[in-house]
């Protein structure tokens, strides 16, 4: 895929031109400016995509009952039914997919197949491994010199289902948000479109669908993290015609358990003060449900001053 598809709106990042000093340029700017890119010369096989997607298509095509057994392990993150706020919209979730146990019971629960099962698991590997891999580009890229920073982060799943019918075309697929945790893969419906994210202005520009390319976006997390040079992308789902859309998201989350997200040393001077009290992803996962601030605003609850 080149670099002048014109599905590409946004800033696309090669991984097959680093170490170029440019590319890690083009990967901090579009980080702080748009908080997303498109991943081209990723490592995922184009097969192994296609045959992830093929196995999620199928999950979500199983019955309510059966979906229903995808019980949540931390808040939110087991199946979602349609609900008033996105009545298009449900979506099955595997929490932690690098734990082999957790697979294990996200298949057996959906009764998938030994086959599906192996994809899964190629899948949650490859996917893994270029998160970890991104991650540390984007901390080199802020000129981090020790980048082992991820090591341990739990990673979720999120499988999304649009049930788009011909009297939803116009409406909202997904409610604008941003992601909770650090960095987001998503591999969008490579033929539909609706996904959206905000420019700097606060308009919002369509991210076409591209196929064999990865979207990353950075989420709350990396806002925090960052001392607030990272942006956090704010996104939503719009339907645009009659068809079921489906994507993959795997979320690298933030640090595990009691440790804290906060931001390194390198980010904090006189001139950029620390904006964030140290806080466990858990704790900021809890306070997004229960304040019901899902486009970041949340982030502000953890500000060292009021801004
Ligand atoms: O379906 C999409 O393209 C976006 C999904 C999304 O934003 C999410 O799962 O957080
Ligand atoms: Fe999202």
């Amino acid at each position: 895929m080149g670099e002048g598809a014109d599905c590409m709106t946004i800033p696309v990042i090669d991984m097959q031109k680093f170490p170029d000093a440019e590319e890690y340029k083009k990967l901090r700017e579009a980080s702080e400016i748009w908080g997303c890119f498109r991943l081209i010369n990723h490592k995922i096989p184009l097969s192994l995509m296609k045959e992830m997607k093929a196995v999620v298509r199928s999950l979500l095509d199983l019955p309510m009952e059966i979906k229903q057994q995808n019980k949540d392990v931390i808040a939110g993150s087991g199946y979602m039914a349609p609900s008033k706020v996105n009545p298009l919209y449900e979506a099955l979730g595997l929490y932690d997919l690098g734990s082999p146990e957790a697979v294990h019971t996200f298949c057996s629960k959906l009764d998938a197949s030994s086959q599906q099962g192996e994809i899964i698991t190629k899948y949650a590997q490859a996917v893994y491994d270029q998160i970890v891999e991104i991650g540390h580009k984007l901390a080199e890229s802020l000129g981090l010199v020790n980048v082992d920073f991820l090591k341990g982060w739990p990673c979720q799943f999120r499988i999304n289902k649009y049930n788009f019918k011909p009297e939803s075309v116009g409406s909202s697929g997904v409610q604008i948000h941003t992601d909770s945790g650090f960095l987001t893969i998503l591999q969008d419906d490579e033929n539909v479109g609706g996904l959206e994210v905000m420019d700097k202005a606060g308009a919002f520009v369509p991210v076409d669908p591209c196929p064999g390319t990865l979207l990353v976006n950075l989420g709350d997390v990396a806002q925090a993290w960052s001392n607030g040079r990272l942006c956090n992308v704010k996104h939503r789902v719009q339907c645009r015609e009659a068809t079921i859309r489906v994507s993959i998201a795997t979320f690298l989350l933030g640090p595990k358990d009691k440790e804290a997200v906060e931001a390194p040393p390198e980010f904090v001077d006189s001139e950029h003060p620390r904006l964030y009290v140290p806080f466990t992803y858990e704790d900021y996962r809890k306070l997004r449900l229960s304040s019901k601030l899902q486009a970041g605003e949340a982030l502000s609850l953890l500000r060292t001053t009021p801004s």
